[in-house]
């Protein structure tokens, strides 16, 4: 990976989440910023081996609900070339494949707007992630298999069977260890 300076705003979050003391001396180089229009998800996989083995997310806009995966046939996580894991089969657009995953899932947490998630130990190194590719989460589903529902008070305070999602925007701070510092000259000699 080439390194280039992040800009301002994100190099004041990163080292605001070094303050949390998540990432151990360690200053956070690398964000990733997605966004999910209501509908989409991300496929169950591991961040590989690429980073040091602790993330950190910022959640905003939309809630969304988080699931956690053992992998296939095995405890242990396999690395493959782009370090994830999902495959076709992994994908819960279809009811078989649903089915395979469901009974691959540890658990699931409930991403609060503006929320912070913290993942490392098993949860980085053992288990894949993945966030369902729906418009909106069950809250009765939501409440018997979050782990974290009771901390959620928007969950408390929800009234409607069903919470929809809207544009979500999460920033993923990591620390990446093997970067190469390149320095371009351009139009020098
Ligand atoms: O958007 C998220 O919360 C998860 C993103 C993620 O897992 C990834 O980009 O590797
Ligand atoms: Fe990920």
């Amino acid at each position: 990976m080439i390194a280039e300076p992040l800009p301002r705003w994100l190099q004041l979050l990163a080292e605001r989440m070094h303050t949390t003391g998540v990432f151990g001396s360690l200053v956070p180089n690398h964000v990733l910023v997605n966004e999910y229009l209501p509908g989409q998800g991300i496929m169950p996989h591991e961040d590989g081996p690429f980073f040091s083995p602790v993330i950190t997310t910022i959640n905003l806009g939309s809630h969304c609900v988080i699931k956690f995966y053992r992998p296939r046939d095995s405890d242990i996580v396999s690395e493959t070339a782009n370090g994830r894991e999902g495959s076709d089969s992994d994908n819960p657009a279809t009811t078989n494949s649903r089915h395979s995953l469901e009974s691959r899932r540890v658990t699931s947490l409930f991403l609060e707007p503006n929320s912070l998630l913290v993942l490392r130990e098993d949860m980085y190194t053992r288990f894949l992630h993945g966030i369902e590719p729906v418009p909106q989460d069950s809250l009765a589903e939501v409440r018997a298999t979050c782990a974290n529902a009771a901390q959620c008070p928007s969950l408390a305070a929800a009234s409607d069977d069903v919470l929809a999602r809207s544009t979500r925007v999460s920033l993923t701070i990591r620390h990446a260890p093997n970067t190469i510092k390149l320095k371009f000259k351009l139009g020098g000699k």
